[in-house]
């Protein structure tokens, strides 16, 4: 997979070469090219912004530099590829990011990432970026943020965990919170005891069977407890 990020901050990104998605990038799994949306600007104080029409707080991003770059990084670069990017646009007013989000954008072969800051993007970029691949404006959740890279980075974390070969065992991918629906059962390890606490004496039984029903029981009850949302209607059915 190939993934373009712009933003004004690129050194937001530097702590995407650590750890797996650092291997990833190694071993050409993951092709990350991180670029300054500076680099499209052409005066001398090489500016990105300005004032919003029609007034406001604030400043607005200017498209001039939004489309020279979507131009060359989304546009026929010169390589050939087999399909058009996904072009995602964090934003407070977008479709909130979920793990389903995370798995359908882990098949992609080219993603980009317009990282806004100030109040937002000109919205004839979106409009313009439609022509050169399939546009999405997500949201990371309810909350507001100062621009697009924190949620960039969170996205690329979860969408390049699901690249296969990415992390180890895959396994490890399927009893996650929110891959089944559910949110994940508690773990312990050694000790057995610690600080008079003790693990569940089903899980030192051995009887594997029992230790699938007891996970699957503590998923049910942690979710009716911290995430009722998550549930079907009929919360006893089965999930
Ligand atoms: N993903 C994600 C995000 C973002 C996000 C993503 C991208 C950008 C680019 C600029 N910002 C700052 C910003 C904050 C608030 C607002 C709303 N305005 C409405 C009118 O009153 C003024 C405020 C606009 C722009 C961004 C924030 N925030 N929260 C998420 N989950």
């Amino acid at each position: 997979m190939r993934i373009d990020v712009l933003s004004i901050f690129p050194s937001y990104f530097d702590g995407l070469t650590l750890s797996l998605l650092g291997k990833a990038q190694e071993s050409g799994l993951i092709d990350l090219r991180v670029r300054d949306l500076r680099d499209w600007t052409s005066d001398r104080h090489r500016t990105v912004d300005d004032t919003p029409y029609g007034g406001g707080a604030g400043m607005v991003m200017k498209p001039e530099p939004w489309g020279l770059a979507l131009d060359e990084i989304a546009g026929s670069s010169g390589e050939a590829p087999t399909e058009r990017p996904t072009i995602i646009f964090p934003s407070p007013a977008g479709e909130v990011f979920t793990q389903k989000t995370a798995r359908a954008l882990a098949t992609r072969e080219h993603l980009v990432f317009g990282c806004g800051r100030y109040e937002g993007i000109d919205e004839r970029v979106f409009e313009y970026a439609s022509d050169l691949g399939e546009v999405r404006l997500i949201s990371l959740g309810d909350y507001v943020l100062n621009g697009g890279e924190v949620a960039t980075m969170a996205m690329i974390e979860a969408i390049g965990r699901l690249i296969p070969g990415v992390v180890g065992n895959p396994e490890s991918l399927v009893e996650e919170s929110h891959e089944d629906g559910l949110l994940e059962y508690p773990s312990y390890t050694k000790p057995a005891s610690w600080r008079e606490r003790s693990v569940p004496d089903v899980l030192l039984s051995g009887n594997h069977g029992a230790i699938a029903s007891w996970r699957r029981e503590q998923q049910i009850e942690r979710t009716k407890r911290r995430r009722p949302d998550l549930l079907p209607g009929d919360e006893t059915a089965p999930v």
